[in-house]
This record gives C-alpha cells, structure tokens and sequence, in this order.
C-alpha cells in the first residue's frame, strides 16, 4: 500500500498539499465536485412547481424541498472519500475507469457521475475487493479529510501480487478519534464482513451476534439507509423502524440516518411500539412478568379470542315489508364454522358476517319466488335485526375486556389455559385483587404487549417493509411477536449479544428468537472484531465471560490503542468525591465522559457535582437536546451507549441490583464495555469475585 498521510494521521509522512500533484489533482476534483452539486441544487429550486391542481402543486413543493434540503453542501465534510481504479471486467464500469464514492450521487450537467453513492452497486467494490477477489479494481484509494479538505490518501494495488498488505492508517484514525457527542456514520470505513450484512436483500432477514463495539447498531442503521436506497419505492411506501433499548440510546443514534439523507425512518421503544393499546400504569413481580412473556400465553389468548363467537341457538329474523325472513340457526351455524376455519382474524370475519347472512335471507327470499338484486342484500345487511343477530354471535372485541377476564377469573382462566400453563402458572397470573373495570386497571408492559397480541387477533397489525431491532436479546418471545408482527410481509435485521442478555426473559438462543420473530430460519452472522473496547478493558470485563455466557467469545479489539484502565478502593464516605474528582480530571480532555453508576448513588453524586460546580446531564431524565461532555447514566440505562472515558461506580453494587447473580454480571458487563479510550473503576465495596481476582 502507499500512502500520503496528513499530519493528523502520521507526522512522520506529512505531504506537502500545496505541491504534492496527485493531492492537488483530487482536491480539483473535489472543487468540480461542489460546483456541480451547487448547480444541481439550483436547477432544483428553479423547478417550476405548478403540476397543475393545488394537491399536485403542493406534493410537488415538497418533494423539491426535500430534494433541494439533500443537495445542500457540508463544508466541513467532503463529498468522497474514496475512489475506485477499474479495469475493464467489472460489470457496472460503463467504460468508466475512475469513480469516486461519497454520501450522496453528484453528477455534471450532462449527467456524468462526478461523485457515486455509497449504496450504488458498484460502490460495494469499494468496501468489499480484496487481494484474493479484486472484483475488476485495480487501485483503491481512501481519502484522509480534515474539514472539508483532502488531506491525505492511501492506495492499495489490489492486482499487483508484489505489493504487501498494511494497515490503513486512515480507518486507524477514525477508531481511535476521540467521541464526542451522538453517533456518527461510518460510511467511509465499512468494513467487509459489516458490508455484506449491510447489503443483504430486502426480502432477507439477518440475525447478528456480536460482541460490545462490534459495530451492530452501526450496521443496522447503515443496512437501513442502503435497503431506503435499494428498494426505495417500495420502502417509502411501506416504511422502516429502528427498535431500540430506551429513550437515551434512541437519542444516541438517531442522528445517524438523517446525516445518510435518511429522515423518515421512525425511532422506537419495544414500549412505545405497543403504548398505543393502553398506558403501563403497572408493574410485575419478574417471574409473573416471564410468565406473561412466553410464547404459550399466544396460544392462550387465540383461544380466549376464538370463545367469543357464541354458537347460533336461535334463527336470524328479519322483517321486511309485510314479511318475516328466517335463516334457521342450523345454517347459521354451519355458516360460523366456516368463517372459523378460515386463516382470517376475528375483526375481518365479524366484517363480512352481515352479508354472508343478509345471503342466506336473499336465498330464502329467492326460494319463495321473489328475485331480488344485490341492493336488497346490502339493505338486509345494514338492518339492525342482522346488526343485532351479529352482536350475539359475534360480538365486538374490546382487546382489554378479554385480558381483564383472564386475569380476574380463574374459571375463565382455566377454560382458556388448560393443558397450556400448569395450575401454579395459572395461580400466579390471576389478579390478586382484580380493578372493577378495564379503564382502571393497572397495565403492566408485559399486560400491554399481550393486548397488542390480542388486538392483533382482532384486526391484523399492518406490517412495515422493514425492522431493524436492536438489543434484541432482551425481548421477551412475546415482545418478539409484537415486533415479528410489524414486519409479517417485510424483513428484519436482528442485532444483539447474548451475553449482554440483562432482563429475566433474555434469551438463550437466536434460532429461538428469530423463531418468535416469525422469521424462523434465518440465519445469524457473527461480527468478532471489537471497534469501540480497547485491549485492556476488553479483557478485564472479558473475565465475567465464563460465567454470564459459556462458550461466547470475547471482542478482538482492532484499536491500537490498549487504552487506560484503573481500578481504585476508597472508602465509603469519600466516593462521591472521588468520583469529581476523578471526572474533573477526565473532563480536562476532549471527549465525552459517562459516569455509570448503581440508581442509589446517583443522588450522592449528584449532590457532590452540584456542590463542586461540574456541569452534567443525567441520561434518562434529561433530554438529549443539549449535549454535555460529562453525563451521569444509570446503570441499566448504559446499554448500546459510548463515551470516550468511563467511570464505573460500585461495581458490587450494580451487580447486586439485578435479580440475579447472572444477570448481574451481565449487566456489570454492559457498563464496563462502554468505554473507547480509558475505563476507571472506583469502589468502597469489594469487586465481584471475578473481577477482583486478575485474569
Ligand atoms: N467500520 C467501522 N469503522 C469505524 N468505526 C466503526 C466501524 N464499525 C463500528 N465502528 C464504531 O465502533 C463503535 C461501536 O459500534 P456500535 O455501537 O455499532 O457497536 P455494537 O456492536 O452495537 O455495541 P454494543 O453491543 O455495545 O451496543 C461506534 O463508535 C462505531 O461508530
């Protein structure tokens, strides 16, 4: 490989980019570049927007703001950042030996492409040639950038046997930045195994494994931006959402889409995803929520829902002039099982119920001699005695009557969960002092994901073209069939790690989870190579791995930085304390901080930063709309979130808070994976016995 590195890669190989040719070359291209995207931004807002009438005119309105709002240029970031040398054997080359690849597609007034999209297919050589499969590239360059200048570029020969692989000096670079505020894209680095998972097709669900700072979530949201490109008429149509853990991770990496030209994928919580079928007002004792959360509760609640159509006992009457028309219940009858044994939910049946039996009046009255047309049979349809006759053997579904019967009845209960839940499980689910009405009582999440499930069974959830479902580990299968539902026609990209699993109802396996997601089979792809935990830290928190996930493998760090760890004892009354004084030291450098610390001591420390003047947020409470470079977390809101320098609080202590031993460790786990350049782990109480023995 050679390189010309800038001074904020190498001092050692500064070029000079007054005189260095090939620099200077690029750095015209890039000035091309910009004058072409400037004119196609104008060209955009000088669109005549009259289409003709004033829905057209203001659809159109939008479409050229929204088109001219993408074309705006960023002079702090360049518009490539790598270029593809191809021979002649690559199939999307059109003659075109040199492409460059950026953000976003910039072509001349002829339409000739200064500058290709990082989705475009041909930018997948970029990411994913190599020595062994060149695929038809003979150079690849990376651009080093600093501000919206070319600073430096490194060039691989991939066809040339003689030339040695090295190490890129430019991604080095780009792991080892120091973090500052929200999420940021890694288009210009990509690497080739988060490639193919990126571009896997649409109809294609992928499952991934991961260790902490594997790059998941990076390669879900990037996935999501490369499938809006892709397959965009389709997925405009249908819709993306990313699922993710809580408020404060959402907040960490929905910056991510929009800065890829993607505004109008949703951000959501498991949580917020059903929130519409009742508020959580209430809370569940673990194994009760666990309960609630198996799958065998689905099985419950189809048959609390098929109970509800009642058997035919009388004739359908339905008077009409000086006539009284009768369909015997016999045939009603006949007429609900086959509505039954049809793959339709209990709403759409209910639907088309009025006129199946305003039919069978139509057949009486024809057999009577009459001929009457299909008017009549919309007019029987829509009188009350149809109406009424349906409301008996079919009534209306209201998802939170039927729960609060299983809850409140145990004969009920029973009627519906025999041979399903054992008589200990059914104990354990009924209410013990049952609310008078389904307006008052108290939803727990684990209530409110089975009323989705219910309403599901009433009328069918509509189903979006894609989900990307992070922190999957933690979901409950009933919490997976919520999600599974919302993309039933469409595709998932399912990211987690198993042993960062902190719920009761985490899983054990993905081929079970992918199995409640409804996308059984798919397969799962795991990513080992560690971009955010530096050596030192990885393997300190690596020592838990023996006991909160036999047989799953620790990240390899790629950072060449080993990074900082310390671990200080101090005694109880001095941590608060301790902890300023050691974020007052962290925070003298650039780079955010988070203090992660057991819910319990946060008022302590909170104390102890107000009275010492620190400026901070607290992650949870506050909202991300200012940004701090100190932030206080909660322990079980760390999850999926990065700083550039960690304090650990009381180790022991988050351990202790969780429900049990394992999942503890699991937990100290995720907080003690957070870091990217330095970990500091301050206590008074003794470590948990595997991180205090040295590995
Ligand atoms: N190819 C890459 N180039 C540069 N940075 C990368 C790359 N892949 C991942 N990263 C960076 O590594 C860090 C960790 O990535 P990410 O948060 O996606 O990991 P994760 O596997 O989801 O971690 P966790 O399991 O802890 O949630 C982020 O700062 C991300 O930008």
């Amino acid at each position: 490989m050679s390189t010309s590195a800038p001074p904020d890669i190498s001092p050692d190989h500064t070029p000079d980019r007054t005189t260095d040719p090939e620099l200077a070359h690029e750095q015209a291209h890039l000035a091309d570049a910009r004058r072409e995207l400037a004119r196609m931004r104008a060209k955009t807002l000088a669109t005549d927007r009259a289409a003709g009438d004033a829905v057209s005119d203001a659809f159109l309105a939008g479409a050229l703001a929204r088109r001219a709002e993408s074309l705006q240029d960023d002079p702090t970031s360049t518009l490539f950042f790598g270029r593809l040398d191809l021979d002649g054997s690559h199939p999307d080359a059109q003659g075109h030996e040199t492409w460059y690849v950026g953000r976003r597609h910039v072509s001349d007034e002829v339409g000739d492409p200064l500058v290709i999209d990082w989705r475009a297919n041909l930018s997948g050589a970029f990411y994913r040639a190599s020595r062994t499969e060149p695929m038809g590239v003979t150079r690849r360059r990376r651009f080093g950038v600093d501000r919206g200048r070319l600073t430096a570029y490194e060039d691989e020969h991939l066809q040339d046997a003689t030339e040695q692989d090295t190490r890129s000096a430019i991604l080095a670079s780009e792991i080892e930045r120091p973090r500052v505020g929200p999420m940021r894209d890694i288009v210009a680095t990509i690497q080739p195994e988060q490639d193919t998972i990126v571009r896997a097709g649409a109809g294609t669900t992928i499952c991934v494994q991961g260790a902490p700072g594997t790059g998941k979530t990076a390669v879900g949201l990037h996935r999501a931006a490369w499938l809006l490109y892709a397959f965009r008429d389709k997925l405009s149509r249908s819709g993306v959402l990313v699922v993710g853990p809580n408020r404060a991770f959402l907040e960490h990496v929905g910056a991510v889409l929009p800065a890829l030209g993607e505004v109008r994928v949703g951000h959501t919580t498991v949580e917020e995803l059903v929130a519409e079928r009742a508020p959580v007002r209430g809370a569940d004792e673990p194994a009760v929520a666990v309960l609630k959360g198996d799958a065998r509760m689905a099985t419950v609640l189809a048959r609390a829902v098929a109970a509800q159509v009642r058997p035919a006992t009388e004739p359908l009457v339905v008077p009409r002039g000086a006539h009284r028309w009768r369909v015997p219940a016999y045939e009603v009858e006949q007429l609900l099982r086959e509505l039954r044994e049809r793959d339709i939910r209990y709403g759409a049946a209910r639907g088309v119920l009025p006129q199946r039996l305003a039919h069978h009046v139509l057949l009486a009255m024809e057999r009577s001699g009459d001929s009457p047309d299909d008017q009549v049979q919309d007019a029987v349809a829509r009188t009350s005695a149809v109406k009424k006759y349906v409301e008996t053997v079919w009534p209306a579904l209201d998802p939170r009557q039927v729960l609060l019967g299983l809850l409140s009845d145990a004969d009920v209960l029973a009627r519906h969960a025999d041979g399903v839940l054992t008589d200990e499980e059914q104990r354990m689910l009924l209410w013990h002092k049952p609310p008078r009405s389904k307006a008052s009582a108290r939803w727990s999440l684990a209530d409110v994901v089975l009323l989705d499930e219910l309403a599901d069974l009433v009328d069918r959830t509509p189903s979006l073209g894609h989900v990307v479902l992070d922190e999957a580990q933690d979901l409950s299968p009933m919490q997976l069939r919520a999600v599974g539902r919302r993309c039933s026609t469409g595709s998932a990209t399912v990211l987690g790690d198993i042993a960062q699993g902190t719920t009761p109802w985490a899983t054990a396996s993905w081929e079970e989870s992918l199995a409640h997601l409804g996308k059984a089979g798919s397969h799962v792809e795991v990513l080992d190579r560690g971009f955010r935990v530096p050596a030192l830290v990885i393997d300190y928190a690596a020592r838990l791995l023996p006991v909160i996930a036999p047989g799953l493998g620790a990240p390899q760090s790629v950072r060449d930085n080993p990074g900082r760890l310390d671990v200080e004892r101090v005694a109880t009354e001095a941590l608060p304390d301790a902890v300023v004084d050691t974020v007052q030291a962290l925070a003298a450098e650039p780079g955010s901080v988070g203090v992660i610390a057991p819910e319990s001591l946060l008022p302590a420390l909170q104390r102890a930063l107000d009275a010492r003047g620190a400026s901070y947020g607290v992650l949870g409470r506050d909202h991300g709309d200012v940004d701090h470079q100190v932030d206080l977390v909660p322990a079980t809101v760390a999850k999926g979130l990065e700083f550039d320098r960690v304090v650990v609080v009381e180790p022991a202590r988050i351990a202790a808070d969780e429900p049990d031993e394992r999942t503890g460790l699991r937990r100290l786990y995720v907080v003690l994976t957070r870091a990217v350049s330095g970990l500091t782990v301050l206590h008074s109480q003794d470590l948990p016995e595997l991180l205090a023995t040295a590995g």
